[in-house]
């Protein structure tokens, strides 16, 4: 489980994240829903170790990973970041992107390729092993960042608005693809939105976050059922119209 407990991040004058607490368990897709600037980003970057929170702590699987004076190497948490850019490695194929992951497992070459091949199948990605990022759709480089995530084993993904430049059918078969994720190999999974509307299609829980703290943490049906306040009426609102 992730627990972020009581977490406060300013730069300089900014004030990111006022007194931000929420838990993200293994089995469920936990999504971060509100408007541009009001801290989702910085929150994902905290858990992922690459910010060190003012205050407050980051637990994962129970082990203090980030307070303001000790902060665990990001390699070291079983996390991986799908980042808005994606971060492949041009030179690199698709084939060794997965190799590259694949390397600390301690198996042999063989096996690697071997295992290679089926995560890339299992993302719709065969066939094209032997293509360099920029011989693939926007839809596919996606796909590639996903079976990444997946090759390096880890135990939590956190997706930073993974599928915004991409048109509502292959945005809905990889949402598909996410929920199989999760659903299959109980990679807890953090999803940041600015859509509300997506966060309902992938989500168990939706946090609605407002100017760095939360106005409403619960299930998704909850949410849309019972908005806690006119905030978040107007996240519903907005969406809808
Ligand atoms: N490295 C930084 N230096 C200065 N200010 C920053 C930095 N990173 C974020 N901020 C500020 O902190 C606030 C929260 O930013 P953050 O990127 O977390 O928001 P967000 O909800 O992810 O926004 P978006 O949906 O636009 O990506 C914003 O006011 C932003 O300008």
């Amino acid at each position: 489980m992730i627990q972020v407990i009581n977490i406060q991040k300013g730069f300089g004058r900014t004030r990111a994240l006022s007194e931000i607490s929420l838990e993200a368990g293994q089995k469920e897709i936990l999504a971060l829903v509100g408007p541009s600037g009001c801290g989702k980003t910085t929150l994902l970057r905290i858990i992922a170790g690459f910010e060190r929170p003012d205050k407050g702590k980051v637990l994962i699987n129970s082990r203090e990973v980030s307070k303001p004076d000790y902060i665990m190497e990001p390699y070291k948490r079983k996390i991986s970041m799908i980042f808005q850019d994606l971060a492949l490695w041009p030179h690199m194929s698709a084939q060794a992107h997965i190799m590259f992951a694949l390397e600390n497992d301690g198996m042999s070459k063989k096996e690697r390729l071997l295992k290679s091949r089926e995560i890339l199948k299992s993302v719709n990605l065969n066939g094209h092993e032997k293509r360099r990022p920029h011989q693939l759709s926007g839809g596919e480089k996606q796909r590639l960042a996903i079976a990444r995530a997946i090759a390096s084993s880890s135990e939590y993904l956190l997706m930073d608005e993974p599928f915004s430049n991409l048109d509502i059918f292959i945005k809905d078969e990889l949402q598909k693809l996410i929920v199989g994720i999760k659903n299959l190999l109980h990679t807890g999974i953090i999803y940041v939105t600015h859509n509300i509307d997506e966060a309902f299609a992938v989500a168990d829980r939706i946090a609605v976050m407002n100017n760095g703290h939360i106005e409403q943490l619960d299930k998704s049906e909850q949410i849309q059922k019972y908005p806690k306040n006119d905030f978040v009426r107007k996240m519903l609102r907005l969406n809808n119209a």
